[in-house]
């Protein structure tokens, strides 16, 4: 028997506050190994669409299933943690990034996820650590998420994303867009390598950035952005969501 795919969307359906779809009977597979990069105009819906997989916006039709087993039937919390959302303006939440990061820590979801990984012989990189080789200092950690610049957030958060440990699938909402070319790439480089190899892939250990890929992260990425030359680098598979 087939084993089912990391993330299955069948048939998902959102209708606008008018009703008319703002996509409809939409579906997909992700497998390990793969970045599906989300592009589409401003407006057709790929934010809302990461938000209804992360099970944080209501969906008038369809299902999502992780390893086969649909949303709806996991805790929310044990979802929340294996299917992570990272925000397009993080500096939006309260209080400061190590404050978000102890409370994330003690989730008893979170615990439980790493129990299971522990038993698979999973790692854990440190945030700190990581938004560090990202270039930022770990003094910002301790100022309030509204006062930093659109860059230091995005880099925290994703490096509070990939840190905490448990996410089987990571939902970047546009994750690079307020850094430098130079920051970008550091950061793209180093989430790609996080990945498994790709299933299937005759470049086993590389994608086509030529990065090498450790497993130690995440299992597989979408990843929103509005550059050509960015979905080019990071994505093995793109999905248009002005044709849906
Ligand atoms: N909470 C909400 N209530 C009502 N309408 C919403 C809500 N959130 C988003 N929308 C609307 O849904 C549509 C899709 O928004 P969404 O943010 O998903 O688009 P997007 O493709 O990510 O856009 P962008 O590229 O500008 O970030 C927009 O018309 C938006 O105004």
């Amino acid at each position: 028997m087939t084993s089912p795919p990391l993330l299955e969307v069948q048939d998902l359906t959102v209708l606008r506050d008018n009703s008319s779809p703002l996509f409809s009977n939409l579906s997909f597979t992700l497998s390990e190994g793969e970045v599906l990069v989300l592009r589409g105009v401003s407006g057709s819906g790929k934010s809302t669409l990461l938000k209804c997989i992360a099970e944080l916006n209501l969906y008038d039709k369809g299902t999502i299933k992780l390893g086969g087993k649909q949303s709806r039937e996991w805790d929310i919390p044990d979802w929340r943690i294996r299917v992570g959302y990272v925000p397009q303006r993080p500096s939006l939440l309260p209080g400061t990034p190590l404050e978000f990061l102890s409370t994330i820590r003690d989730l008893s979801a979170r615990k439980r996820k790493l129990g299971e990984d522990a038993q698979e012989g999973g790692e854990v990189v440190d945030s700190l650590d990581l938004a560090q080789d990202w270039g930022v200092d770990k003094v910002l950690w301790k100022r309030d998420w509204g006062t930093l610049s659109g860059g230091e957030a995005q880099r925290i958060a994703l490096a509070v994303a990939v840190g905490i440990g448990g996410a089987e699938v990571l939902l970047l909402d546009e994750p690079t867009s307020a850094l430098d070319a130079e920051s970008s790439e550091k950061v793209e480089k180093s989430l790609l390598g996080m990945l498994p190899p790709l299933r299937g892939s005759s470049q086993n250990t590389k994608n086509n950035n030529n990065v090498q890929r450790k497993g130690t992260g995440p299992k597989a990425l979408i990843w929103i952005t509005h550059s050509a030359e960015q979905a080019d680098r990071v994505g093995t598979r793109s999905l248009d969501l002005s044709q849906h």
